[in-house]
């Protein structure tokens, strides 16, 4: 009987070690500030996870703790530049953690998902010639995206009676000219923009609002929802209501989608009357070192898959967010200058010239920047992991805890960016623009920065500059005081300074304001090239909310 009281005397003082004392008080981490309830339990960020709010939620930790702040027992957010620096600096030896492991596509890990330095430089090497800006700018691969951007154009221009539907047309245009960069034109270049019902259908499930409740478990229960997902047969039917997206989840269609085009690239490449079509992509520079690296179909397959995926709603909803905000009465003086920048060069380049032309805009590059800074498409927080102990910001960091920074907080930094919520590209232009730009981090930094930045930005920017040299832009009638949300993660973003926040149904996520907040006075810039003002929905909407 003694011993059964001992035995539990001490599973319960070991309890209260681990699970309070050494979170604490003990441990190194319990001299790091931040509220107890985070420090004591994984669970309470992972609530706010739930709710769809851990990045505002971290962003006001740090407002009230300082620059560093623990959000979990193993956990602890920075905001600071020698974080940044010390994090994730070229050759920290800070690696990605098992949160990116839900991004490894057919069972295969990628550039994405890799933790090791040494398997992702490896990767990285096969792949940094196509993605360099000397090749993305230039050349073959430019013409190709000057190619979706007129195909944009002709979209627009056939609907000039009537709003455009932003985020579903920017949608097209992203998936358009990342399946051309990756597979070519003949095997898995989409054409969404000019209307291919198949190539427009792979979007329909990111598009579903149950997408951030399926990360939520993926995140936080991986294992559990790995499980769900397999069943088969009557399983399936019994698990089925419990599941958090029902099939098909999130970029089904896009990675079967991947995945044919990778097996028909492998037919094509040996194929003389369609492998030309496979020159300057992806894919055929995975597959002209596959031997030598010893890369297999599959890795090929999912490495281009993951880049796809990283492809679309980055740069769509960038551009819509940009849109949007230059439709804004109070910005239209943004959006005049901008035109006028843009129309001083008359007329633009073709044939290959405007990527190029595009990226001389001074304005054009502020207005990006600044979009990217309060917009950022991926706001959250980008967790690391280093095998040994380690000093951040001051702080001893025992080995193993996982340590991240996020955009979000980095670009509201009143210090940095006075008035932070206020859309002003002219902080790119005046002032400390130096310190600004190492704390613009749209892209993160180091050896893990996006690859996909330069040929983000010749979309950007090209498809920007033919917009403006054509048209202006205004919010549609009946979209007045309302502003798009983008989903990321877990999470929707959306301009805070919106008063309300209301979910429509039907894939439409919709901001309402204060009328006082939106209008404006500007007007409209008299249009010299094309008769009318087009009005652009810049909305995320379907038809049915269109037609509201
Ligand atoms: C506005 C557009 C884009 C933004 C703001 C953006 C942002 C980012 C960020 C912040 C990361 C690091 C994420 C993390 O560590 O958690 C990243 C990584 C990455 N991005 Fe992008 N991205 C954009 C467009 C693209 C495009 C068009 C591609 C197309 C290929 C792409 C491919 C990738 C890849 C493959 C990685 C992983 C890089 C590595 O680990 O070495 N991104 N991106």
């Amino acid at each position: 009987m003694l011993t059964i009281y001992l035995g539990t005397a001490a599973a319960v003082l070991l309890a209260l070690h681990y699970c309070i004392l050494d979170p604490l008080f003990l441990g190194a981490k319990a001299k790091i500030p931040g509220p107890k309830l985070y420090a004591l339990t994984k669970w309470r960020l992972a609530m706010d996870d739930f709710r769809g709010s851990r990045t505002r939620t971290i962003h006001k930790l740090h407002q009230q703790y300082g620059e560093v702040v623990r959000t979990g027992p193993n956990e602890v957010h920075f905001s600071s530049l020698d974080a940044l620096q010390k994090i994730y600096g070229a050759g920290s030896g800070f690696e990605r953690t098992d949160f990116y492991r839900m991004f490894d596509v057919y069972g295969r890990q990628n550039l994405f998902t890799f933790h090791s330095s040494k398997q992702h430089g490896d990767r990285k090497k096969l792949l940094a010639n196509v993605y360099s800006k000397t090749s993305v700018s230039k050349g073959a691969i430019a013409s190709m995206v000057e190619d979706r951007v007129n195909e944009y154009m002709s979209l627009l221009a056939g609907n000039t009676d009537k709003p455009v539907d932003m985020f579903k047309t920017l949608h097209y245009f992203s998936i358009d000219s990342i399946t051309h960069f990756l597979y070519g034109p003949k095997t898995g270049g989409t054409s969404a923009v000019t209307g291919n019902h198949g190539h427009r259908a792979l979007l329909d499930d990111i598009l579903d609002p149950s997408r951030r409740r399926l990360s939520f478990f993926a995140t936080h229960l991986p294992r559990f929802t790995k499980w769900l997902y397999s069943r088969a047969g009557s399983m399936e039917q019994l698990v089925r209501p419990f599941l958090p997206m029902q099939k098909p989840a999130t970029y089904t269609g896009i990675r079967a989608h991947a995945l044919q085009a990778c097996h028909d690239a492998r037919v094509a490449i040996s194929d003389s009357s369609v492998s030309d079509s496979l020159e300057h992509t992806v894919i055929r520079e995975l597959f002209q070192q596959a031997e030598k690296s010893r890369l297999q179909d599959l890795d090929i397959a999912s490495e281009c898959a993951d880049h796809l995926l990283a492809g679309i709603d980055t740069t769509a909803d960038t551009l819509m967010s940009l849109f949007w905000a230059l439709s804004q009465p109070q910005y239209l003086h943004v959006q005049h200058r901008l035109t006028a920048e843009i129309r001083s060069v008359a007329p633009l380049p073709k044939n290959g010239g405007l990527v190029e032309a595009s990226d001389k805009f001074v304005y054009l590059d502020a207005v990006i920047k600044e979009t990217l800074r309060l917009y950022a498409p991926l706001p959250a927080s980008e967790p690391r992991i280093l095998n040994s102990d380690s000093i951040v910001a001051g702080y001893a960091i025992p080995r193993r805890t996982v340590v991240a920074m996020a955009p979000y907080t980095l670009h509201r930094n009143p210090e940095i960016f006075p008035d932070p919520l206020k859309f002003d590209p002219e902080r790119w232009l005046v002032g400390d623009v130096q310190t600004r730009l190492r704390w613009f981090w749209a892209f993160s930094s180091g050896g893990r920065m996006c690859i996909g930045k330069h040929l983000a930005m010749a979309e950007m920017t090209s498809l920007v500059t033919a917009v403006y040299n054509k048209y202006s832009t205004a919010i549609a009638t009946g979209f007045e005081g309302k502003a798009p949300a983008i989903t990321s993660r877990v999470e929707l973003f959306y301009d805070e300074r919106a008063a309300q926040f209301e979910v429509i149904e039907c894939n439409a996520e919709l901001m309402v304001f204060p009328t006082a907040d939106i209008l404006g006075t500007g007007t409209l810039l008299p249009n010299s090239i094309h008769r009318a003002i087009f009005n652009l929905a810049v909305a995320v909407s379907t038809a049915s909310v269109l037609n509201e």
